[in-house]
């Protein structure tokens, strides 16, 4: 359990607030700010440390190559969509992919949410300007609203502790599918029976079938179904906004540790990974296991600085690296990191974000990515583990479990004009329920090889 009292050594927390912190909101009201802290310092943390020690050691087993990691949910979660019927289509794309890829890897997958917390994104402009007219850039529900008004825009420190409520309710619908009956291996497997009226399910008909006859012969054994009525979930998202991450840390009264509660894992974006910046200092002195994404600008040296800054005693299960880099790129840019990582003899777990680095902009218009950029990174992540002799841990991407048109491409064949038909991120793309799949047949393919 968590405790509020301190430690006798001060584990410096608040460090970070005398550095450089970039993509933080400029909060007009401070004394609002304030105000907003004191409520989360004094709220319940929305996870236990002991659940995120669980997580850690799930992620040693990733790093070592006997669990795989599956990391996925939206770009910004929003208020208005943290409602149970969005959620549950979350978490059922999740569930059918990680049976996809449990088979195709023949080992644990480890499943975690891009949810509850998922609230804040880092922009790459201050402002928006449409039809002449400026206002700050939306940055998540946490900071401001996406309506294009001078007042939906201000920064409001409310909704740093809308942001811990929504979550906290997130989370307990998350709980409920993933411990009941919802979460049942062979319900699972019926919804991923229905993806045999994609068109692209003779491909992957195979592998389905196998699938199928898997279960089947567990049945005959009289396997205990009951018990596979619950899977283990954990939840992460960006640890941008330091003011929330800070206040919702707790010391855990076992160990005395501080724990960012907020999240199982929390990660460090790739514009925010300054080696000297506030959120490498804020990460580096909490317990949880933790992330950090890295772009194709990332250098050896600043992999193995980050490795050892946030990671000084070498624990399995505490550092994972999300490389995004592109899928242009990753044969040329991830060979380098991988070969320093493993010839120091430093223990990362590694995971390919095929999302981050494939953003383009279509003939139309819409911020997207194509479907088979996507894959083809994931691809170049497993060539480049496998020609290394290192590890491919896991995936991380953005998806919905809603028929979206954001990502082109897939079996659907979304163009750009089909683009228009049903985009509703607000900020990037995101693969759609069968896009999602089908990825998880092609990734089960590459983990088998
Ligand atoms: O999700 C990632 C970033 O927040 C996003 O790509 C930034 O988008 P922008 O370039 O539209 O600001
Ligand atoms: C902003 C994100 O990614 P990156 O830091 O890799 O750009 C994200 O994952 O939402």
């Amino acid at each position: 359990m968590t405790t509020t009292s301190e430690p006798e050594v001060d584990p410096g927390l608040d460090n970070f607030r005398s550095l450089v912190a970039l993509q933080q909101p400029t909060w007009p009201d401070a004394s609002a700010l304030v105000a907003a802290r004191e409520q989360l310092a004094a709220s319940a943390p929305l996870v236990v440390p002991a659940a995120s020690d669980t997580l850690r050691s799930r992620l040693a087993a990733a790093s070592r190559g006997e669990a795989f990691l599956l990391q996925g949910g939206d770009c910004a979660e929003t208020f208005a969509e943290a409602n149970a019927d969005r959620i549950r289509n979350k978490i059922r794309t999740i569930l059918q992919m990680a049976v996809i890829l449990t088979h195709g890897a023949s080992m644990p997958v480890v499943k975690m949410g891009r949810m509850a917390g998922q609230y804040a994104k880092p922009r790459s402009s201050d402002d928006e300007t449409r039809d002449g007219v400026t206002l700050p850039a939306y940055r998540g529900d946490m900071i401001n609203g996406h309506a294009f008004t001078p007042g939906s825009r201000v920064p409001d420190p409310q909704r740093l502790v809308d942001a811990y409520r929504i979550s906290a309710a997130t989370w307990n619908v998350v709980r409920a599918f993933t411990t009941g009956g919802f979460a049942d291996l062979r319900q699972v497997h019926e919804w991923n029976r229905g993806f045999m009226r994609n068109p692209a399910y003779a491909r992957y008909e195979r592998t389905a079938s196998e699938i199928d006859r898997a279960i089947r012969f567990m049945d005959a054994c009289g396997a205990d179904f009951d018990a596979l009525r619950t899977v283990e979930f954990f939840v992460s998202h960006e640890a941008l906004v330091l003011d929330y991450e800070r206040a919702l840390t707790r010391f855990d009264s076992r160990t005395g540790d501080p724990y960012d509660t907020s999240g199982h894992f929390l990660w460090i974006g790739e514009r925010t990974r300054q080696l000297d910046g506030a959120h490498v200092d804020f990460l580096s002195r909490i317990a949880n296991p933790i992330g950090v994404k890295l772009g194709p600008t990332t250098s050896p040296d600043d992999a193995l600085a980050l490795a050892r800054r946030l990671n000084p005693d070498d624990e399995p299960g505490r550092l994972t690296f999300i490389t995004r880099m592109g899928a242009g790129r990753i044969r040329e840019a991830l060979p380098p990191l991988v070969e320093a990582v493993a010839r120091e003899g430093i223990t990362v777990t590694w995971v390919t974000d095929p999302m981050h680095g494939n953003t383009i902009t279509s003939d139309s218009g819409y911020k997207t990515r194509r479907f088979d950029d996507v894959l083809d990174e994931v691809r170049g992540f497993f060539e480049v583990h496998r020609a290394a002799g290192t590890v491919p841990g896991g995936l991380h991407v953005e998806l919905t479990g809603d028929d979206v048109t954001e990502v082109l491409g897939g079996s659907e064949e979304i163009d750009d004009a089909g683009l228009a038909l049903r985009y509703e991120t607000l900020v990037d793309p995101r693969l759609n329920h069968q896009q999602s799949l089908e990825m998880a047949f092609q990734v089960a393919e590459m983990l088998r090889r």
